[in-house]
């Protein structure tokens, strides 16, 4: 895992819970998820999204909600808590690493850790840092004015329509899936939606994702 001085960094996580994966191509899939705290792109107050690079984050990667989440000393311990949520030992399990931004605390021991316990391990990320080695499943969504590190994955998911953020700036890259996801935002979701649609439906390469569970009212 990583270090400081010689000392393992603890990871830092929000929340860990078990949903469906309500986006991209893998959506109403069972999975774990990981939310991490902490992002490079927005602090997650309130009072600083106005300035943030990113402004439209539907998520609270800050506090720690009634500890289903917290510090986990190394590996094992986050991947013990990762398996207690899976309920069916006799089918492969899923875990997702999002957060805030997962980049900044995923490692390859966290998720070697993941495959000895029979895990396929997916990341959701901003694409703006490097990854580690091993991951099952590569998500990358771009946000406006930063500079893409990860060029290439299965999945590119782009928040739409937001302005800076163009899809045929990225629909020349190495992805094997490409998806509009409509912008969540205040009042807003029909005309995002419609907008969306409308740019799949002229331009096939791009397919809707819906935030599934949004629509069904779940995490
Ligand atoms: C909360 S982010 C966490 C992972 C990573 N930091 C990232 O941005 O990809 C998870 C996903 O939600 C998307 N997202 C965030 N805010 C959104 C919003 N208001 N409407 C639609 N999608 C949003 C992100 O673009 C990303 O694909
Ligand atoms: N159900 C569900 N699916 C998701 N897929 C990506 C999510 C995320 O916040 O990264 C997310 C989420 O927050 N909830
Ligand atoms: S990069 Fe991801 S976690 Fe960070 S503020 Fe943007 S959407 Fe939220
Ligand atoms: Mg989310």
């Amino acid at each position: 895992m990583a270090t400081h001085a010689g000392t393992p960094m603890p990871y830092l996580t929000h929340s860990i819970f078990y949903s469906l994966q309500g986006e991209g191509a893998w959506s109403g899939r069972p999975a774990v998820f990981v939310r991490f705290a902490g992002c490079n792109l927005w602090s997650g107050r309130e009072q600083d999204r106005a300035a943030a690079l990113c402004r439209f984050c539907d998520t609270d990667f800050v506090s720690t909600k009634d500890g289903r989440g917290g510090r986990f000393a190394d590996p094992q311990q986050l991947v013990a808590r990762i398996v207690s949520l899976w309920p069916d030992a006799n089918v492969p399990p899923y875990v997702i690493f999002t957060g805030g931004e997962p980049a900044l605390q995923l490692d390859a021991e966290l998720i070697t850790a993941c495959h000895r316990r029979g895990f396929q391990v997916a990341v959701e990320t901003n694409g703006t840092r490097s990854l580690p080695q091993g991951l099952d499943w590569v998500c990358v969504s771009p946000k406006p004015g930063t500079e893409l590190m990860i060029d290439r994955g299965d999945e590119l998911k782009l928040v739409y329509p937001v302005p800076g953020l163009h899809p045929q700036a990225y629909a020349g890259l190495a992805f094997r899936h490409f998806y509009l996801q409509p912008l969540d935002e205040g009042g807003e979701g029909g005309t995002h939606i419609a907008a969306a649609l409308e740019y799949c439906l002229r331009h096939p390469q791009w397919s809707l994702s819906l935030q599934l569970h949004k629509w069904i009212g779940i995490e």
